[in-house]
């Protein structure tokens, strides 16, 4: 029966129903969140032919926002879905297998900032993995060994170098000990729940922050020189950028119904110069960093961006960047980056929704990697090198005090980001919008424990960063979809409405007081009632208050169907009165109209009468009249 649906139009709910749907968040589909990277890499491998690499397409002059409108808005969309990894967990090796936590937040409010709507998410803390790597054959050769201790549950200890002083005990979401493979650091370390949400309109950030010769760019883009020889995208020891390029294009084919346009660009940040490293001219001509109102962050002015519609094309922005980027030998690293790098994929996506409706979303995704603080003692840096460490340093010093001012909650004063290019370029990451993954990169022997303990200390800070992430949307397609929701609801409400005459139709008072399941109590006379035993009246008096509340709920119901009947009945005489009203105005047009003569219905012999008009039925009926009245 239908009339439990009808109480959704009880006419004291039926506000409170349409506020409610009013603040329902919009969800996107879930997306999966443990697939095989092997796999994608087959099925990737088969449909992708190997490209000479891209011709630069387009430079851009975008602002930060991946090209959105003027007034455009910003719309919190998907349920946060959160696969960090494993959780609190050390990861050896591929063979330790596990699926990614998940956390799950949601979408529940909405403000409004200046022209803008911004549908937020619930707040996002910074994820943090630590990535130990091996102990390297020149710190072999001087008798180095492991100082640092695994024993799970995402922690890390420090041994100290004197047996007095006390060990150190760090934890994370998850860390990778020296063995644990590229795949791994794929599949656990979060990076693939940060695409899944670039894809979905979110901005995302992964960077690798360590001490010199920690392993950053291994991380990201494997052993030195891979990426710049050409090797295939598939080569195994591929870091995480090429792997997630490979989990980004299989994430878009999964999406047929979605139009997708990527973007890459990439730059550096070299002794506080910015680069653009897919057009960096022989004078290496610096960029300029600007504050965008609109969008209220910091963008890189006139750098190049490329169109990406393979795997191939994005694959060759990272060689060519690699190629084109500052790199330098000391005695700690034969392969220095010597500055900051930033790889930058846009994706924006276009939904074709009912009745050709597009909807796009903008998201992206950052890969960091940050030069390697350095204690110039060690590398023994003079001259050109001192002066890049100093840079580094410096730009490493203030990202440090940025972090330390974000994560203390209480007293969060001003942060300075405007103090060097790599927190302006970083400030939306670190605290803004977006969704952020930091892999911080230790060595593990005794030779480096002071910076190994450094490192762990800035990413346990970090670890206490919150971000607001939001999905960004173009202003004309938020309205397009707060439109969708609203006539969606209106849809239902109709559906409801059908229903409620359908029920005047069919609706029958015994069929349905008596039908059901209803337990009925069965009638006793009252003066039979003091011989029950107690248990039998205890059970009757139940029946008869289930009795009871069925009623009122009939009742209630019955007064919801009958409000609606009036209304509908109002309605369609309203409707009637407004039919025959026009129906006696055209009518009386018709009568008056000097055009009908021109086809006349009926030829009178009477001359006088050959403009007048004469409704056939009524004349055929008043004709038949006369002829039965003669
Ligand atoms: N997990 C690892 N497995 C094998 N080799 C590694 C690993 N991590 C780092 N290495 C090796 O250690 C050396 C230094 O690593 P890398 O250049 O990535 O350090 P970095 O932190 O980027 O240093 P810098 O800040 O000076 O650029 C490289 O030869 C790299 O291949």
């Amino acid at each position: 029966m239908a009339l439990k649906n009808l109480q959704l139009f009880h006419p004291g709910k039926s506000k409170m129903v349409y506020q409610q749907r009013n603040a329902t968040p919009m969800r996107a589909p879930p997306t999966a969140m443990s697939r095989s990277m092997s796999k994608s890499a087959e099925t990737l491998a088969g449909s992708t032919k190997y490209k000479e690499p891209v011709t630069r397409k387009a430079r851009s002059t975008d602002q930060p926002g991946g090209g959105m409108a003027k007034g455009s808005s910003v719309l919190g969309l998907p349920n946060l879905t959160k696969g960090w990894g494993r959780d609190d967990d050390s990861i050896r090796s591929r063979s330790r297998n596990g699926s990614g936590s998940s956390r799950t937040g949601s979408l529940d409010r909405i403000s409004t900032r200046g022209s803008s709507t911004t549908l937020n998410a619930d707040e996002d803390n910074i994820n943090v993995v630590v990535r130990v790597r091996p102990i390297s054959e020149k710190e072999r050769s001087h008798g180095e060994r492991l100082l640092l201790e695994f024993p799970g549950k995402g922690q890390v200890i420090c041994h100290n170098t004197t047996p007095s002083q006390k060990a150190k005990v760090f934890s994370y979401n998850v860390v990778f000990e020296p063995e644990a493979t590229q795949e791994d650091v794929l599949e656990y370390s979060g990076v693939k729940r940060l695409l899944e949400m670039a894809v979905e309109g979110f901005s995302c950030t992964a960077f690798c922050y360590g001490q010199t010769g920690s392993g950053k760019t291994h991380t990201l883009t494997g052993p030195p020189g891979l990426v710049e020889t050409g090797a295939s995208p598939f080569h195994p020891e591929h870091g995480l950028m090429v792997r997630s390029f490979i989990y980004l294009f299989r994430l878009i084919s999964e999406r047929p119904e979605s139009h997708f346009i990527l973007k890459a660009s990439f730059l550096e940040i070299y002794n506080e110069k910015v680069i653009d490293l897919l057009n960096p001219g022989s004078a290496r001509k610096p960029l300029q960093v600007r504050w965008s109102k609109e969008s209220r962050s910091f963008y890189v002015e006139n750098q190049f961006t490329v169109d990406c519609e393979t795997l191939d094309d994005l694959f060759a922005v990272l060689e060519e960047g690699m190629r084109n980027r500052a790199v330098g030998a000391h005695s700690m690293n034969s392969h220095s980056s010597r500055s900051h790098t930033l790889l930058c994929v846009r994706v924006r996506r276009d939904l074709r929704e009912d009745a050709g409706v597009v909807c796009s979303t903008h998201g992206k995704i950052n890969f960091v990697d940050l030069a390697g603080s350095e204690m110039t003692k060690r590398t023994h840096s003079t001259g050109k090198t001192l002066e890049e460490a100093n840079n580094i340093n410096r730009s490493l010093m203030v990202l440090g005090y940025c972090i330390a001012q974000l994560s203390d909650g209480k007293k969060r004063g001003h942060i300075p980001y405007r103090d060097s290019k790599l927190t302006k370029l970083l400030a939306d990451s670190l605290a803004g919008n977006g969704v952020t993954l930091m892999i911080a990169c230790i060595a593990p022997t005794r030779s480096n424990l002071s910076e190994t303990i450094n490192t762990l200390r800035y990413a346990a800070r970090a670890k206490k960063i919150k971000t607001k992430p939001i999905v960004k949307m173009d202003a004309r397609d938020a309205l397009i979809l707060s439109l969708k929701r609203e006539v969606a609801a209106l849809q239902a409400e109709n559906q409801h409405l059908r229903t409620a005459l359908h029920v005047q139709t069919d609706y029958n008072l015994d069929t349905y007081s008596q039908g059901g399941h209803r337990r009925t109590p069965t009638q006793i006379e009252p003066n039979k009632l003091y011989q029950l035993p107690q248990s039998e009246l205890v059970e009757l008096v139940q029946l008869h208050m289930e009795e009871n509340s069925a009623l009122r709920t009939e009742n209630s119901e019955l007064f919801g169907v009958r409000d609606t009947l009036l209304r509908d009945q109002e309605m369609l005489s309203r409707e009637n009165e407004r039919l025959l009203k026009k129906l006696e105005d055209v009518n009386s047009v018709c009568v008056r109209s000097p055009i009908i003569p021109a086809r006349p219905t009926y030829s009178g012999a009477n001359t006088m009468d050959a403009n007048i008009w004469t409704n056939p039925i009524s004349s055929a009926a008043s004709i038949t009249s006369a002829g039965s009245s003669s």
